[in-house]
């Protein structure tokens, strides 16, 4: 199968090229190679290589930046995505793009279900959203399903002659590659200093690595309907919850015992943490549709953490 990924150079993106199937004729564009947000070099490229699928990981993460950078971020989230679902769709290619947890507020009280109204809380959130809905728009029978991810509305039926189009929310990504929090908190640890990690934004870390697999596995899945799909790791934990398992694994690989004795670390609330951008409090995404599809979970987080922080001292 001929597949195009975008954004390969990021965490997702390098994830996905160390677990590419041997029967894959990858086309890995990074940033340099392809910026998706030229309209014209995303058609010129698409009908080039003519992808049977196409998977979208480019995109502006840095949450706080965007905050001030709102007309970047939503051209890469936003527009991008837009341009290679028109070139997919063109070409007949599938196309699996990679959205947020950031697109619900955090006011739930329940994992979110793909139905869930949404309504981000900060720049990025909002124009991942809209990258959503650009996606949906492409493949859809009406021009206006994009409703579907405002309201929660059910979707409407897809163009006969369209391929499905994947919308699949994630959370949390930590790997060893990129710019994440797990490697913030090991970085920080470190160099001795004293950790304060918020203790009320709840959500479900998902380690990169994971999400490649499922993708690998969604993308052989030609007859899997187009939609919204949530993926994330199995288990809900507080940013300090989490950095405490990311200390524990550390503490470990070092020999170093008990994690809260070997490292300063405290809670504080999110208002302590002086950041541009606001996060939802409770963004834990309910996995049972992909699940019931059959798409695996993956190892989880310990396991991950132990993995990743051996790989990360290993340097
Ligand atoms: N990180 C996380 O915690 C989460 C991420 N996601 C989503 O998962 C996906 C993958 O995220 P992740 O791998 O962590 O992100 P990264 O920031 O690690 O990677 C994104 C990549 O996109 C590239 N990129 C940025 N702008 C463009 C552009 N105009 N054209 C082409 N490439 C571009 C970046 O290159 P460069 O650095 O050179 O700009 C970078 O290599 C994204 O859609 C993200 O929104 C969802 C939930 C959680
Ligand atoms: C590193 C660190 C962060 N924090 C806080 C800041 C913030 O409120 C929260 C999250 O921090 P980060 O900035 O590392 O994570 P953030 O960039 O908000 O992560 C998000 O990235 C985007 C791309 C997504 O799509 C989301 O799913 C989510 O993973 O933790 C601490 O309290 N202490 C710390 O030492």
């Amino acid at each position: 199968m001929k597949v195009l990924l975008t954004g390969a150079g990021g965490q997702l993106g390098r994830c996905l090229q160390d677990r590419r199937p041997a029967d894959w004729r990858l086309l890995a564009a990074d940033h340099k190679t392809l910026d998706i947000t030229d309209v014209q070099a995303v058609s010129r490229r698409v009908k080039q290589f003519q992808p049977q699928l196409i998977i979208n990981a480019a995109a502006y993460t840095n949450v706080d930046q965007a905050e001030s950078d709102r007309e970047r971020a939503y051209a890469v989230n936003e527009h991008g995505a837009r341009y290679l679902a028109q070139a997919a769709r063109h070409a007949g290619a599938r196309l699996i793009h990679i959205s947020t947890d950031y697109v619900f507020d955090g006011e739930g009280l329940r994992p979110y279900v793909e139905t869930d109204p949404v309504n981000p809380l900060n720049v990025y959130g909002r124009s991942k959203l809209a990258g959503e809905q650009a996606v949906l728009q492409e493949c859809a029978e009406q021009p206006n399903v994009a409703d579907h991810a405002q309201s929660g509305a059910a979707p409407r039926q897809p163009r006969p002659d369209a391929p499905s189009f994947i919308v699949l929310r994630t959370a949390w990504l930590y790997s060893e590659y990129g710019r994440n929090f797990v490697k913030a908190i090991v970085a920080g640890a470190l160099q001795g200093q004293e950790l304060n990690v918020v203790n009320d934004q709840i959500g479900a870390p998902t380690y990169a690595g994971n999400l490649a697999q499922a993708i690998i596995q969604i993308g052989r899945m030609p007859d899997l309907p187009g939609g919204v799909y949530h993926y994330s790791g199995s288990v809900a934990l507080t940013r300090y919850e989490f950095a405490r398992k990311v200390l524990d694994a550390l503490g470990e690989a070092q020999r170093l015992g008990d994690s809260s004795e070997a490292f300063r670390f405290t809670p504080i609330v999110s208002g302590q943490h002086s950041v541009a951008a606001s996060r939802p409090k409770y963004s834990v995404l309910d996995n049972g549709k992909i699940q019931k599809l059959g798409v695996k979970e993956g190892d989880g987080v310990d396991v991950c953490l132990r993995r990743m922080v051996a790989a990360l001292l290993r340097g």
